[in-house]
């Protein structure tokens, strides 16, 4: 199902013990945040992240920002309770790492529902197996609950025994597939998050690989990253320029089937591309 466009172009993750952190997300200019309680939270410290996290959620004291809880995988110890007291925070997502199958997501939104979670709380699946990758098409259409795909590249390197290497050469099938998965399911996609905190020409970079493979946004681990994203997932002004001239050049053609625009030949299709940069960058400049 296809959902109206929101703009997730930097989703930052947070450990959901770092309480420092939790205050400091709202001041940040992200589009979203995941509260973590998976990897970022050692064992000790689950349970009492699970409440920071959960009076986080259900406090409205982040506006606009999409606020998700990030629970830890089926199976493992802390799953259920952490699926409960998430759904009973009512976030507006819940994000589920290490999702298999189909059948995974079906079992995972009817516990939802038996745990009374809110309509407006959807399901994040993150993507971060070889399994999950070659079965994104049928986890992206599992539910009508579903509404984002969420890379998770290092596990998923850490699966295929893969390298970390600039241009992410070992992951580009990867990253396609679940784009693919996702835009024929009409859910949205994130990209995977840039361990360099301090290498921002790399993850600049990285971002702009994010952008033309696709992708709606891309996960963050620290604050520097945020406005860079921001960036790189917001129309450019000359994009923005060129998306009004292609707009406008089609309305003076008035019904002829294929006119040109600064020498280009703009069709049907390339109108609708231009609308969504539109719709993009005003949805944008309204978080601003
Ligand atoms: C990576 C970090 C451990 C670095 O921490 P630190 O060295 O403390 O950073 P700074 O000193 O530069 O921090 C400056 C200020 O910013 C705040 N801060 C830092 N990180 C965050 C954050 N993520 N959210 C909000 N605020 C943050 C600090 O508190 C400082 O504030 P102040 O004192 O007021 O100046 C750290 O950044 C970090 O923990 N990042 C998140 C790590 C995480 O969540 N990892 C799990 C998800 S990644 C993943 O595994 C995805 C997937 O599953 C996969 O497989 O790929
Ligand atoms: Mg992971």
């Amino acid at each position: 199902m296809s959902e109206p466009y929101r703009p997730r172009r930097s989703v930052l993750y947070m450990p959901g013990s770092n309480e420092r952190a939790l205050e400091k997300a709202k001041t940040l200019p992200v589009d979203g945040l995941i509260l973590d309680l998976e990897d970022a939270v050692a064992p000790d410290a689950k349970p009492g992240a699970r409440e920071n996290v959960c009076a986080a959620a259900a406090s409205s004291a982040y506006g606009q920002r999409e606020v998700t809880i990030r629970v830890n995988a089926a199976g493992t110890p802390w799953h259920d309770a952490d699926l409960e007291a998430a759904c009973a925070a009512g976030p507006d997502g819940i994000v589920v790492p290490k999702v298999g199958s189909a059948d995974e997501v079906r079992s995972l939104v009817a516990a939802m529902e038996r745990h009374g979670a809110p309509d407006r709380t959807r399901l994040w699946a993150m993507v971060e197996t070889p399994g999950a990758v070659l079965d994104a098409r049928a986890i992206a259409a599992a539910s009508d609950r579903l509404a984002v795909l969420v890379l998770g590249t290092n596990d998923l390197v850490k699966e295929l025994r893969a390298r970390f290497v600039a241009g992410r050469a070992p992951l580009l099938t990867s990253l396609s597939l679940v784009v693919l998965a996702a835009r024929e399911a009409g859910v949205a996609v994130l990209d995977g998050v840039y361990n360099d905190v301090v290498d921002l020409e790399g993850f600049e970079a990285e971002c702009r690989q994010g952008v033309d493979l696709g992708f709606d946004g891309k996960t963050l681990i620290h604050p520097g990253q945020v406005e860079p994203c921001n960036r790189a997932f917001a129309p450019s002004q000359a994009e923005v320029e060129d998306a009004r001239g292609v707009v406008a050049a089609w309305a003076a053609a008035r019904g002829r089937g294929v006119v040109t625009h600064d020498g280009r030949m703009v069709e049907n299709l390339h109108v609708e591309v231009a609308q969504r940069v539109l719709a993009v960058d005003e949805a944008v400049r309204s978080r601003s």
